[in-house]
């Protein structure tokens, strides 16, 4: 039983582990546009495909709801993914995006929305090719059709909106372990608000430790420390273009960002995403840079508190600050703003900031895909320059 579905899909196959003669790259060739199936693939009969057009209120609230009562919760079902109806359209409505790719399943007769999932287009490289591909994300079932085995004719049926359009290559996360993770990344989270962690039982009081040491042990500076430190402006695209494209330029799999990418990706947006810079005081070079996203989680069964505000890490560039430096100030804004905790992968360079920044290792992990593209060695989470909302 175990993944009928993705045997019979063009990923790493668990036969095919360890065969370091099979080559690195598309795993199946393009199939000719005429002979992609022409017609969306068949669901049990009581539901019917719809397109999610999330420039309309009625709709992303629709999905907005779909996803706040259904979507991913922790390994002990504390909490639950909370993305807003503005992190949704920034995260799917993105420089050259396809709204037929952002997919739902209705029932019938009522019309209520009860599956999601979303593509959007992607210039990705890996090692020395970039690739257009998909990153498909948000694949959500309501919780009452779960094994109805709903989601292997949805993938299948992203895939095919996908080849449509010409692109034969994907890229997606999950917490789970699927044939074949390019890479198992670690997350980590650094407590900002100690007590309400500890109250709703996201982190639990350390072995001979009190609360309010506890409190004073996760205590921040009130404002940042490094000179030059600023949020990013519309007049930085260029610069932090640059920087970033260098940066991320060492990495095996990263995205391949242009300007019109990193002024939609990284320019802050309110209650979406933030980034800050530093500008040379000398100079006005710019050196490096910093930014998370804003992923709230609903808290499951908790009196006092239904939401939990949390920030992840995102893209980040150290040239001249050292990379703690640069992110403690990240964690100081983020405190300033009032987030509950800091989370992050272990990713990139992040390794080289987590113990000392006091971040604790979370329970789970984040196991990252390719489809159709094989890459000859699974990655170290080092090697990896790609962040997932
Ligand atoms: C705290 O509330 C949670 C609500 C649901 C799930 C989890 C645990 C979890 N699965 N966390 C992550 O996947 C995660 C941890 C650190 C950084 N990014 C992450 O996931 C991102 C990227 C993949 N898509 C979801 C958001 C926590």
């Amino acid at each position: 039983k175990q993944h009928k579905f993705w045997e019979t899909q063009p990923v790493g196959q668990y036969k095919d582990a360890g065969d370091s003669t099979l080559p690195e790259g598309p795993i199946e060739p393009p199939t000719p546009l005429s002979e992609v199936k022409q017609e969306p693939y068949n669901l049990p009969a009581a539901y019917e495909w719809t397109t999610c057009d999330m420039d309309s209120e009625e709709t992303c609230d629709e999905v907005y709801l779909l996803l706040k009562n259904n979507y991913v919760e922790d390994d002990e079902n504390m909490f639950r993914f909370n993305y807003s109806k503005e992190f949704l359209t920034w995260a799917l409505c993105v420089p050259g995006y396809y709204k037929s790719w952002h997919i739902g399943v209705r029932a019938k007769g009522s019309k209520k929305l009860v599956a999601f999932i979303t593509g959007i287009p992607a210039r990705i490289r890996v090692n020395d090719n970039v690739v257009k591909m998909a990153e498909i994300n948000f694949l959500c079932v309501h919780k009452k059709l779960r094994s109805k085995r709903l989601a292997p004719v949805m993938i299948k049926e992203v895939t095919r909106r996908v080849h449509l359009e010409n692109i034969w290559q994907a890229a997606y996360t999950a917490g789970v372990v699927l044939p074949t993770p390019v890479a198992t990344c670690q997350y980590w989270h650094r407590s900002l608000n100690p007590k309400k962690l500890i109250d709703v039982g996201f982190s639990r009081l350390g072995a001979r430790m009190t609360m309010s040491r506890t409190i004073k042990l996760y205590k921040l500076p009130e404002s940042t420390v490094t000179s030059g430190f600023r949020r990013m402006e519309l007049r930085d695209v260029p610069a932090v273009t640059r920087l970033l494209r260098n940066y991320l330029g060492q990495f095996v799999v990263a995205p391949d960002f242009d300007e019109n990418d990193v002024e939609h990706w990284l320019l802050p947006h309110e209650d979406v995403v933030d980034s800050y810079l530093v500008e040379s005081p000398e100079n006005h070079e710019i050196t490096d840079f910093c930014s998370f996203y804003t992923l709230p989680s609903s808290i499951l069964g908790n009196q006092s508190y239904s939401t939990l505000k949390a920030a992840y890490s995102y893209y980040n560039v150290a040239t001249k600050t050292p990379l703690t430096q640069l992110m403690n100030d990240a964690l100081i804004v983020a405190k300033q703003k009032d987030f509950d905790v800091f989370n992050a992968l272990d990713v990139m360079h992040n390794e080289g900031f987590l113990k000392d920044l006091k971040f604790g290792p979370g329970d789970g992990q984040l196991h990252y895909y390719l489809y159709n593209y094989r890459i000859r060695n699974a990655m170290k989470p080092s090697e990896l320059g790609l962040v997932l909302l």
